[in-house]
């Protein structure tokens, strides 16, 4: 069994969360996702969704078998629990794949890291940003 890990806010659900979570999953046997705390999303707007509904949304997409909060203060915790063959980033996630790579290592933990491709909408209009979405919300709701 190859396990997989993907990782995110996964705030307002779109399709390209849904391609770099079979994307994910296409490489192994069994995709875990670690869904970030809000209080741990500091790089951009915090989630509007709260934690739990974000894990139970994640958790019903049909290529995840297993989808969890992630650790507060540190986020290699899960990644020991879950003992992962693979890390998939996401085509843009902030984290450098090779200072992963250095924890890992420090760690003593085998697993190797990859990044997914990013997906474009596939007909016109397609939203594929949860910012965007929201931004849209705001926009039509004013
Ligand atoms: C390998 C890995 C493990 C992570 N584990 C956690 C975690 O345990 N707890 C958490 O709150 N976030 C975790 N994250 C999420 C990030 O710290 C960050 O909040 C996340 O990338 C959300 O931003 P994004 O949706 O823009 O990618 C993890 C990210 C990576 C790459
Ligand atoms: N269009 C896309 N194509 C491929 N992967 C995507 C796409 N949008 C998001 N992802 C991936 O899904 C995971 C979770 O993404 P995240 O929750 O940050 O969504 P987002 O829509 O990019 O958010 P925001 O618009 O608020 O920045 C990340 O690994 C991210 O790279």
């Amino acid at each position: 069994m190859k396990r997989v890990v993907a990782q995110g806010t996964f705030d307002i659900l779109h399709p390209g969360h849904v391609h770099y979570l079979r994307e994910a999953r296409s490489m192994g046997d069994e995709l875990h996702v670690i869904v970030a705390r809000s209080g741990n999303v500091t790089h951009k707007s915090g989630p509007v969704i709260p934690d739990q509904q974000r894990v139970e949304m994640v958790s019903a997409l049909e290529p995840v078998d297993e989808a969890r909060l992630g650790h507060p203060d540190d986020i290699f915790v899960p990644i020991e629990e879950i003992e992962p063959e693979l890390i998939v980033l996401g085509h843009d996630q902030h984290h450098e794949d090779s200072v992963i790579e250095d924890e890992l290592n420090a760690r003593g933990i085998d697993c190797k890291v990859t990044r997914a491709t990013k997906h474009e909408a596939a007909y016109d209009g397609g939203i594929m940003s949860s910012r965007q979405i929201a931004d849209r919300i705001i926009d039509r709701r004013s």
